[in-house]
């Protein structure tokens, strides 16, 4: 029989081997790296251009490739063919084409998560290996197979290699999510892995993994649908840019760096949504109706005179008639076409008519190349392009949404859904800063509105024969190199054609208001506005979705209470959902606590099991009004000494109302709490922060001193719910004022 140490040994050397192909791999991808850019900026344009995209090409590959340095070895299986599979971060063959390692992403890997005793699927025995940088520091088997099974079996607890597990959610916190890929559970996986097409929802309480496994999702997606999602790109669309930064290491450590991170208030390239608002205002804005407001404020921009324009060009008279107007509009208008193209068409009928009455002034025949120019005159009149701008005026979506709020007459035409109380709180200076909730409006209108793009048109013309000659000559390029196992014929036509900087799909994608994705990823879903879901379904027209979320965390006014209720407009019924059931973050006493205030408030809370109990995880302690802040801060700091090893990891936050935020900031400092950068964007690398419910929502810290809870729950009981279920270890309550029902209990 072995003992651990000799298995120790053992996986040792065969994670050296896989290190070994791993630095092997790097030196080859370095040195093509280095030949490639050896060559100088000499050459044809076509030859530059080439070069850049393999330059490009083989950083990105050398990027990924340092991404998986840790852990990159986790896991083995042994099968009943006797054959064993190890199981990684990403896959490796070594010169013979022989698997050093499974991609964890592969349908040979899929048993690795899913296999149990009563379903097996081929498998004797599931091991993971435990290592630190890159040795091999344990090891830890569970065996599938009953007949081999001695004692009473290790199968217990439903959970896959606890040890790794429970290690993994002790290990102190570093202000940055990291991967799970070694120890996804069941449950999660078959999330990860469920198909490509239509909407999936995916529920769960706190600290069941669901920003986890929506990130593994994608980086699940992408290897399996390489070929349909690597031009297309991915979109991942989090509650705040703190949040993007909070998970922006986990994507490239699964080896994927292609996926597109926004929020809803960046959605619009070029608009910057600094302002701030109040709930209920941002709330109104949300409504499913603004789409038909913005809708009328659009046509009602196409507007008939009430009077003629009488006009006087080389001593003969035009006029711009209400009737002509109003005609060209109709037929303008049943081209069903954006405002700016379909205004395109209008302005031709105007000047036609316009025309027909000057040269019926005229005593002679006008021969057809003076018709144009005639034409031409009047259109430079700047009397007639004004009467003409003021029936059917060219606009940006700044400036129409700039418009409807800035002038009360326009918002009561064009929203007469809304009361007169609702549209004088939409009412704003001309150039007030856009906030969140402007930007899925300017979304809207973008699109009610288009740009006159006919010089676009005839390019894209050109642009498509060009491009089919360069995706032939780059399947040449491919047959002759090497590279055609990490890119497709397709995306490297990309990268010659895309002309100046090489661009990447992500980087494309990014900067197009217009891009369709291949897959949408959606966190902290049960946020989003009606208007926010339309923004964002207008992104992914094959509804290839992945909504996660957690219906009784809901904070903005504007989000949902139930899925079916925010979802069956937007998806005309059409989305699958999963459940996550186990609470990995929060320690049971502190996740049951939370439970009854979220119950005691009436959530719709999910069933939760806790994955584990850490002992004396809650701490409600009563203090004197005036000693409330001292008394927190003395907390954090102490907490802070007990939760941060020695490599600096461990965090702890403060949460309170908004109202606290400043008084405990400067308390904590005072305190010996090390002094970070508090502004916004929130410092995550700081070892305390004082920050709300809302800021907090999506993070977790070691430790959590929660103030004046009764405080939190006045503005939301999801609010609190968030607050109370941020910490992997424990939370301390600090009040001066009575405990929100289910904590005082
Ligand atoms: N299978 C797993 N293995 C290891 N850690 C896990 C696993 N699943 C979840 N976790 C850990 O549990 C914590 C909570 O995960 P995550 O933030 O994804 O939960 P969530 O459901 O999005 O939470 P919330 O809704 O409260 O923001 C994270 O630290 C995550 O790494």
């Amino acid at each position: 029989m072995t003992t651990p140490d000799d298995e120790i040994a053992l996986e040792q050397q065969q994670v050296d081997v896989v290190y070994g192909r791993l630095d092997e791999l790097r030196a080859q991808t370095r040195s093509r790296l280095a030949a490639v850019r050896r060559e100088g900026p000499s050459g044809s344009p076509q030859n530059r251009s080439e070069r850049d995209a393999f330059a490009t090409l083989y950083e990105d590959r050398l990027a990924q490739l340092e991404a998986v340095e840790e852990r990159l070895v986790f896991g083995r299986l042994d099968l009943d063919d006797g054959a064993r599979r190890y199981v990684g971060r990403i896959g490796l063959t070594d010169e013979e084409q022989t698997q050093l390692l499974t991609d964890w992403r592969a349908p040979a890997a899929r048993a690795f998560y899913r296999a149990t005793a009563a379903h097996p699927e081929g498998v004797q025995r599931r091991r993971h290996v435990v290592t630190r940088g890159r040795t091999v520091t344990g090891v830890e088997d569970e065996v599938l197979d009953l007949d081999l099974l001695d004692g009473d079996g290790d199968e217990l607890t439903g959970l896959s290699g606890e040890g790794a597990l429970l290690a993994g959610l002790r290990a102190a916190r570093t202000g940055r999510m990291g991967d799970i890929v070694a120890t996804i559970q069941a449950e999660q996986d078959a999330i990860i892995r469920s198909e490509l097409g239509g909407a999936l929802v995916v529920q769960g309480g706190p600290g069941t993994g669901k920003t986890a496994v929506a990130l593994h999702r994608a980086a699940y997606l992408l290897y399996a649908h390489r070929r349909l999602l690597e031009r297309s790109g991915v979109l991942l669309v989090g509650p705040s840019r703190t949040f993007l930064r909070y998970i922006d290491q986990v994507l490239p450590s699964l080896g994927e760096t292609g996926v597109v991170t926004t929020t809803i208030a960046d959605l619009v390239p070029g608009v910057v949504a600094s302002g701030d608002e109040p709930e209920h205002v941002a709330q109104i804005k949300g409504r499913a109706v603004m789409a038909r407001v913005i809708a009328r404020a659009v046509s009602d921009r196409q507007r008939v005179p009430a009077e003629p324009t009488t006009v006087r060009i080389d001593g003969r008279t035009v006029v711009v008639r209400p009737q002509d107007v109003a005609q060209a509009i109709a037929r303008a208008r049943r081209l069903h076409r954006p405002h700016n193209l379909a205004r395109v068409a209008f302005v031709r009928d105007m000047l036609s008519r316009l025309a027909a009455q000057y040269v019926d002034q005229l005593a002679f025949d006008v021969p057809p190349d003076e018709r144009a120019e005639i034409l031409e005159d009047l259109r430079s009149t700047r009397e007639i392009r004004i009467a003409l701008n003021l029936a059917w005026m060219p606009l940006t979506p700044q400036k129409l949404l700039a418009d409807l709020y800035a002038k009360p007459w326009r918002l009561e035409s064009a929203a007469p859904q809304l009361s007169a109380d609702e549209r004088a709180l939409l009412a704003r200076e001309p150039d007030a800063p856009w906030t969140p909730a402007d930007v899925p409006l300017l979304d809207e209108a973008a699109e009610l509105l288009g740009e006159d793009d006919q010089a676009a048109r005839a390019q894209a013309r050109v642009a498509a024969e060009a491009r089919q000659r360069e995706v032939s000559y780059a399947r040449q390029v491919l047959e002759q190199t090497s590279a055609g196992a990490f890119v497709s014929a397709e995306l490297l036509a990309d990268r010659f054609s895309a002309g100046g900087p090489v661009l990447t799909t992500a980087e494309r994608a990014a900067a197009d208001r217009t891009w369709t994705y291949g897959h949408v990823v959606v966190d902290e879903a049960q946020e989003l506005s009606a208007m926010a879901w339309r923004a964002l379904l207008r992104r992914v027209p094959t509804r290839s979705l992945t909504i996660v979320g957690d219906v009784a965390q809901t904070s903005s006014a504007a989000g949902a209470r139930q899925w079916a209720a925010m979802l069956d407009p937007v998806l005309r019924g059409s989305w699958r959902q999963a459940d996550l059931t186990v609470n990995y973050r929060t320690p049971a006493s502190v996740a049951d606590a939370a439970g009854r205030v979220a119950d005691a408030a009436g959530l719709p809370r999910s069933p939760l099991t806790s994955a584990r109990e850490v002992p004396d995880a809650l701490v409600v302690t009563r203090v004197e009004d005036a000693a409330l802040t001292s008394a927190a801060a003395t907390a954090a700091v102490d907490a802070l000494r007990a939760v941060q090893d020695e490599t600096g990891a461990g965090r702890v936050a403060v949460i309170a109302a908004a109202g606290r935020v400043d008084e405990l900031r400067a308390a904590v400092e005072a305190a010996g709490g090390e002094r970070a950068d508090q502004r916004a964007p929130l410092d995550l690398d700081a070892p305390v922060v004082v920050l709300t419910a809302r800021q907090a929502k999506g993070l977790e810290f070691d430790h959590v001193v929660l103030v004046e809870p009764g405080e939190v729950l006045a503005v939301s009981a999801g609010d609190l719910y968030v607050a109370m279920t941020r910490p992997t270890r424990a939370l301390h309550v600090l009040h001066a004022r009575g405990l929100p029902a289910g904590l005082s209990d």
